[in-house]
């Protein structure tokens, strides 16, 4: 189980977590919403430990993370996989060796550097893209792929680090509907089958409620609403979504840009993306 205990973050003056605690337990699919700069990135690294948190502790099955330094540290940050809207894949490499990228947490950097990568590793990758519908991409360079590819290769990288729980930060903000069904499928399907638990950032009320056993709501770096997709009403939307604007007046239809299982997506992939990226 991981425990966040009354964890807050300051950025100078700036609070941008403020006294939260959340127990997760595993095998949970949690989606975190919010508006812009409500803490949710934040909090993700605080878990990974990418920021170190101002006060407050992250147990992870009754171990305390937020003291871990030097190896026990990189161990941790390799059981704790992140996803990034951008992806961060190198684009001149190869797709396998993107995902093969993974075992630097286990390996070092100087087989990856060197791809000195055993045969049961490239069998890891192998399977790993094949789990994604990407083996036959996997000698494609990284940036030949859509964006929607190129999120699921990060996947099958976060796979291959054999890790306990996955963090996505905003994994499907730069996807079109399609790609970003295919990316929550699947992350979906990882939670179910491996009983992985994932902890999404999402900026979708659509996407947090067709794939998420439990949404978390953050307004000015305080959980707000902790609950299944079903509580969530109006007026809990308006808390989350409301702000610090008084006039605020949500539109939903502004913050749920994808209905993953209700709408016929559109074919096209994520050139767009890519190109930004
Ligand atoms: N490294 C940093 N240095 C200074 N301030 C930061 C830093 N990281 C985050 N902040 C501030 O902390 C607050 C929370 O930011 P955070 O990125 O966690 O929000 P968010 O909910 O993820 O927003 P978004 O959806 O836009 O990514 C913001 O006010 C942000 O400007």
């Amino acid at each position: 189980m991981l425990e966040i205990r009354d964890v807050t973050k300051s950025f100078g003056d700036v609070v941008a977590v403020s006294e939260v605690s959340l127990r997760v337990e595993p095998g949970q699919m949690v989606g975190i919403i919010g508006r812009s700069g409500a803490g949710k990135s934040t909090l993700l690294r605080l878990i990974n430990r990418l920021v170190p948190a101002t006060s407050g502790d992250i147990r992870f099955e009754g171990r305390n993370v937020s003291s871990l330094t030097g190896q026990d540290l990189r161990a941790w940050r390799a059981r704790c996989a992140m996803i990034f809207q951008q992806f961060n894949l190198v684009n001149r490499l190869d797709v396998i060796t993107n995902v093969l990228i993974g075992r630097i947490g286990t390996t070092g950097a100087l087989p990856v550097m060197f791809k000195h990568f055993s045969t049961h590793e490239r069998g890891l990758a192998a399977a790993a893209l094949d789990r994604l519908d990407l083996l036959p991409q996997a000698l494609q360079r990284a940036d030949t792929l859509s964006g929607g590819q190129q999120q699921r290769v990060a996947i099958a990288r976060a796979l291959i680090q054999n890790p306990k729980l996955i963090l996505a930060d905003e994994p499907i903000a730069s996807l079109d509907p399609r790609n970003a069904r295919l990316v929550m499928e699947a992350l979906r399907s990882i939670n179910k089958e491996d009983r992985m638990t994932v902890i999404c950032n999402l900026h979708t009320l659509d996407a947090a409620r067709a794939y998420c056993d439990r949404i978390v709501g953050m307004a000015r770096g305080r959980v707000v609403f902790d609950g299944a997709p079903g509580e969530l009403t109006g007026e809990v939307i308006q808390q989350i979504y409301g702000g610090a604007d008084e006039d605020a007046v949500v539109d939903e239809s502004l913050t749920s840009t994808i209905a993953p299982r209700h709408r016929v997506a559109s074919a096209g992939d994520s050139r767009a993306a890519q190109a930004a990226h």
